[in-house]
């Protein structure tokens, strides 16, 4: 990839993890309506390349996508509780606002930061908690439709038919990582629907540098470790994207892991 990729909300968990993997791996611009401290910021990124904005001004975004070539779209109100003048704002206008912005600037592909909560109605009680389970075989696997579980997931939802849009008729290729439960260190504790879902911090880069360099059209994958439980497949992030996830919270050994791992 020679020309910028677009991260935004580079100042959340999300791109934390991104940032602490592939620092290095790209030209970035990154863009959060929070100003990135120094510490977060890759060696070799400058000022210019940092915008502090919201992704529904439209002109700001215009700006800092001028010239990229990918965007990997984090930002957001990622609370499952969030309210819906809050998602409708942040989630789907930014979305929409950034779609719009990336036709424009002639972006190849972009990655949307969809969630499990999108589809959290098809835990349904006659299936919890034994699909959370090793022995368990059910999968959502991308093909099924949205279920939220909530008003958030209904904005996650919202974002991936607006890609769809914008695959469609503007031939931007699109992929959507409906992302599990990203803990950095160590699984979740105690939570066994966390487990199932766990994203590490390096499987979660890995997983986005996938999505910057792979070649696809219009994708939903799932975005969790290779967890022995687990009731999302990867399958089609390691056949379109190439994914090739290292962690996995079975195999969990009681340390906290940061600074490169997990
Ligand atoms: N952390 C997780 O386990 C999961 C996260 N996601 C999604 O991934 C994305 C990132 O999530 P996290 O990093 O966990 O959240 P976070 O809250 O840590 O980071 C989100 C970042 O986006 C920025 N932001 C929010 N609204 C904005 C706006 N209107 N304009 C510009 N910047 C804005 C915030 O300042 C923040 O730095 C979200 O879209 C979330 O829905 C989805 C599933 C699971
Ligand atoms: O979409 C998201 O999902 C994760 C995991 O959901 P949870 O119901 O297990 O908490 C959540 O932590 C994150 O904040 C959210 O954006």
């Amino acid at each position: 990839m020679d020309e910028p990729v677009l991260l935004t909300g580079a100042n959340g968990r999300v791109g934390k993890a991104i940032l602490r993997h592939l620092g290095d791996s790209f030209e970035w611009r990154l863009l959060d309506r929070a100003p990135l401290s120094a510490a977060r910021r890759p060696e070799g990124i400058d000022e210019g390349d940092v915008y502090v904005a919201d992704v529904t001004d439209r002109e700001a975004v215009r700006e800092a996508i001028a010239g990229c070539e990918a965007v990997i779209h984090l930002a957001g109100d990622p609370r499952p509780e969030a309210p819906w003048d809050s998602v409708l704002q942040n989630n789907i206008d930014g979305t929409q606002t950034m779609f719009e912005a990336a036709v424009e600037a002639g972006v190849e592909k972009f990655a949307f930061a969809s969630s499990n909560h999108a589809v959290g109605a098809y835990e349904t009680e006659s299936r919890t908690p034994e699909m959370y389970r090793p022995e368990d075989d059910y999968r959502l696997d991308g093909t099924e439709l949205p279920r939220p579980s909530n008003l958030y997931g209904v904005s996650k939802a919202t974002g991936e038919v607006l890609g769809r849009y914008y695959h469609d008729h503007h031939d931007l290729s699109v992929v959507n990582v409906r992302i599990g439960n990203l803990t950095e260190g160590h699984p979740p504790i105690d939570y066994e629907r966390g487990q199932a879902m766990w994203l590490s911090y390096r499987d979660c880069a890995h997983l986005f540098e996938r999505c910057v360099l792979a070649d696809y059209d219009y994708e939903i994958v799932y975005g969790i470790s290779d967890n022995d439980r687990k009731y999302y497949s990867i399958d089609r992030a390691r056949e379109v994207l190439g994914y090739d996830p290292q962690d996995n919270s079975a195999e969990w050994d009681g340390k906290e892991h940061v600074d490169g791992e997990r």
